[in-house]
């Protein structure tokens, strides 16, 4: 351009945009307002998706899944203060799961937040962000955009992944600057997620450890599921010949109807185990710490862990033969050894295993078969058992007590990363969030399998899945409250845990409110046949399922944590 042309300008607005476009970052899941309505204006002009819900909440768990299922930082963004207090839980939630996601909230300006003057939704956000993700940044120049979000990519996805903290002020927003300088603040993020290969000594260790295994066992947690090495650790599994125990969304790695599946075995493969590796999953309280009868005999065992983060070592347990490095690279580095040492497949072992489970599975498939009216968990999670096995492109989101537990046993998963359900904290209102993700990030049909507490936590944004009208099928287990729908209180009256329900509420009203499909159903054929037409027709469908209030048993399978009053029962 000639000298006394105007100077090209861009703004913070658009920086921004440009910087997550240049890094592979394409959607947005956001609730809009002061200062990032028009944030969201100009990036869908840009060709971002941007996805609007009804509460910052489920936009972060949107946000957060989407890391889960594409190793790249989901991105969510909200408003400042109650808007970024509402999108923390997610982003803590993200960092507890290792899932990689930026919260991106406006913010105020530091002249006014540290002088404590009483700003529009004034917070001082980035000290409040800092305990709950791996790392908060704040902007306050447009110029540092670029390497502001390289940074927040980078800290998201490289090592153990999880939650970053990305600040923006409205003002900086607003900031131009000339546009070909601005280009070049733009930064690209090189490798963010470098593959950690194990040093061989660590190999060696463990295989000197695999050589002493008569009873081995591979536990496969979530990180595998995360690392989409799909291919590499079927092959550990199958060359090395050893049971595996699939955590809920390791669930599908390999299919759960393998033959070396042992989560049929699960109390024999962990009380009778001697060897056993951790293939990206923590020894944490869902594995009772690595302690405890359902280990066997204490010092009985010795553990081999692959886990990209040094620290989880020991985390509960000695780790006899610790492996740094990401699922793929060890799993190869393993595979490569164990054939050079012929570490023989302990078959008998394997035998019994199988046999084990393969009696437990039969005497459940009985349990099953049940055309009982009113539905109990087992008949209605028969139905959609046999569902995924007809459709097993189909996503599974689970939430719930009884409604999480008895689906994780009884609902096989076929494929990787085809299960969506609480996490290592168990959080209850996942649900929504997970499906539009799963459903925004890969195109397949979703069936949420929903407790009706667990619903109530996120039932408004079926407007939000109407409105984008997503193939989502949200399967509600109406028990008529938490857990179970009849519990008697000591205290005498409704008892507040359970009967807090209306019986027989109309979920399926409320998905009909918003242009969607209701369906209630109090038999296994009707749910059946609803189930299958909304995979079918792929339209928004809510089908609400009666489930016998006496069904279930109070926080399903994980009541013993519950602590217990000595003096109340006196
Ligand atoms: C955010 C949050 N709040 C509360 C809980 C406690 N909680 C709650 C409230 C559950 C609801 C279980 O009732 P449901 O109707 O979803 O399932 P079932 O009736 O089938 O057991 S399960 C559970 O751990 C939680 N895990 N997370
Ligand atoms: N790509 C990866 N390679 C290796 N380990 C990983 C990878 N991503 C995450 N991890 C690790 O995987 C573990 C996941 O454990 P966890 O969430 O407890 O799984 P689960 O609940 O399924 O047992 C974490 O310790 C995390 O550091
Ligand atoms: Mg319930």
């Amino acid at each position: 351009t000639g000298e006394d042309a105007p100077l090209e300008l861009t703004d913070g607005f658009h920086l921004l945009i440009d910087a997550l476009k240049l890094n592979d970052i394409n959607t947005i899941y956001n609730v809009p307002g002061i200062p990032i309505t028009d944030l969201g204006r100009y990036a869908q002009a840009q060709g971002m998706r941007v996805i609007s819900f009804r509460h910052e909440q489920h936009a972060g768990y949107a946000a957060s899944v989407a890391g889960f299922l594409t190793k790249k930082p989901g991105v969510c963004m909200t408003v400042s203060a109650p808007g970024f207090m509402n999108g923390l839980t997610a982003l803590a939630n993200a960092t507890t799961n290792c899932w990689p996601m930026i919260l991106i909230s406006g913010s105020s300006e530091r002249e006014i937040v540290d002088l404590a003057q009483g700003d529009y939704e004034e917070m001082d956000q980035l000290a409040m962000a800092r305990p709950f993700c791996k790392a908060a940044y704040r902007l306050t120049y447009a110029e540092d955009i670029g390497i502001a979000v390289a940074r927040a990519i980078r800290s998201a996805v490289s090592g153990r992944p999880g939650g970053v903290y990305l600040d923006i002020p409205g003002a900086m927003l607003g900031q131009t600057m000339d546009a070909a300088k601005g280009a070049q603040s733009l930064v690209k993020v090189i490798d963010p997620a470098p593959r950690q290969t194990p040093a061989p000594g660590a190999i060696a260790r463990a295989i000197s450890v695999m050589k002493e295994a008569r009873r081995p066992l591979i536990v496969i947690g979530k990180g595998a599921a995360y690392d989409q090495s799909d291919d590499v650790v079927r092959e550990l599994v199958e060359k090395s010949g050893y049971p595996f125990l699939p955590m809920s969304m390791a669930k599908g790695l390999l299919p759960d109807t393998h033959p070396q599946c042992a989560a049929a075995a699960r109390s024999l493969a962990l009380k009778d185990s001697d060897v056993v590796i951790m293939l990206g999953a923590r020894i944490n309280w869902l594995l009772s710490h690595g302690k405890g009868k359902q280990w066997g005999e204490p010092g009985g065992k010795k553990f081999i862990q692959i886990d990209i983060d040094a620290e989880e070592m020991d985390s509960n347990v000695e780790i006899a033969a610790p492996l740094v490095g990401d699922v793929g690279s060890c799993a190869r580095a393993l595979i490569d050894a164990m054939e050079n040492e012929g570490i023989a497949p302990p078959e008998a072992w394997l035998d019994q295993v199988h046999s084990k489970a393969t009696v437990n599975m039969e005497k459940m498939a009985s349990r099953l078969q049940n055309n009982s009216n009113p539905m109990d968990y087992h008949s209605a999670l028969g139905v959609l058992k046999q569902v995924i096995n007809e459709q097993p492109d189909t996503i599974l989101v689970n939430e719930g007590a009884n409604t999480l537990d008895l689906a994780r046993s009884i609902i096989n998963v076929h494929k990787p990363r085809h299960r969506i359900d609480v996490g290592t904290w168990g959080v209850m209102g996942i649900g929504m969030g997970a499906a539009i993700a799963a459903s925004i990030e890969t195109g397949k049909r979703v069936l949420a399998v929903e407790g009706d507490s667990a619903f109530g936590f996120c039932g408004m944004e079926v407007e939000t899945i109407c409105r984008y009208k997503l193939p989502i099928c949200v399967v509600v287990f109406n028990n008529n409250g938490i857990y179970r729908g009849d519990g008697e209180n000591w205290g005498g009256g409704d008892d507040p845990a359970t009967t807090s329900f209306v019986p027989d509420s109309r979920y399926d009203m409320m998905m009909e409110a918003f242009g969607g499909v209701g369906v209630w159903v109090k038999t296994p054929d009707a749910l059946r046949q609803a189930v299958n037409a909304a995979l079918a027709s792929g339209k928004p469908t809510l089908v609400n399922a009666a489930i016998d209030p006496a069904a279930g048993k109070e926080s399903g399978n994980i009541g013993n944590l519950n602590p217990q009053s000595v003096v109340a029962q006196a």
